[in-house]
């Protein structure tokens, strides 16, 4: 049987349009759904295996992507959205309908990913977003339940969809990481 990575990509990762100009996510509730908006395209987008971010019923990864935290607004029924974990590094406003991580806020301002907001495009009522490029955090799927004898296959999986799988961030934000500390430190 074909392992299950996440809706969006297990027929194949679809390419973004390149010119995404941003959209709308939109929630699950038929009733009230909250909506937020994003200006322009998503960036890093990734398969992540942590614990900690939402994934869609059935999946074994969120997609979860960065925007510029001033490149979001709630549109509609901001009300239904409420912090999952305050003391997580990110903070996830998900609806209290439905269960869907709306957007994740680091408000750390050392942190070396403050002002950008985390956001599943999934959600997103258009077409177009830039598609996801790697796989994040893949040994944390272990942690949900996934067994460790099957690793060999959903790293396999990932490979064959293009997603190159790390067990924390890709190298070029384990990069990005290591230079923001490094100049904090030199400071
Ligand atoms: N094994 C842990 C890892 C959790 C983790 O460190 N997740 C990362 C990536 S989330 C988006 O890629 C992180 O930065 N977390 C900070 C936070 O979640 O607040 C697990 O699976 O739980
Ligand atoms: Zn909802
Ligand atoms: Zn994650």
């Amino acid at each position: 049987m074909t392992v299950h990575i996440h809706p969006s990509v297990d027929n194949g990762v679809k390419q973004g349009s390149g010119h995404f100009a941003g959209g709308t996510l939109v929630c699950k509730c038929h009733d009230r759904p909250v909506k937020v908006g994003i200006t322009g395209d998503v960036a890093h987008n990734h398969a992540c295996g942590c614990t900690k971010c939402w994934k869609p019923s059935g999946a074994t990864f969120s997609v979860v992507a960065v925007v510029p935290r001033q490149n979001v607004a709630v549109l509609e029924n901001g009300d239904k959205l409420k912090i999952v974990d305050p003391s997580a590094v990110i903070q996830r406003y998900a609806c209290t309908g439905c269960g869907t991580h709306m957007y994740g806020r680091i408000e750390n301002t050392g942190h070396p990913f403050y002002g950008l907001d985390f956001i599943h495009p999934e959600l997103f009522q258009e077409q177009g977003s830039a598609a996801p490029g790697f796989a994040a955090f893949v040994s944390s799927v272990i942690e949900s339940g996934v067994k460790p004898e099957q690793m060999g296959e959903i790293r396999a999986r990932l490979k064959e969809l293009g997603l190159e799988p790390y067990d924390c961030l890709s190298p070029a934000l384990m990069d990005a990481i290591a230079t923001h500390v490094a100049k904090a430190k030199a400071a």
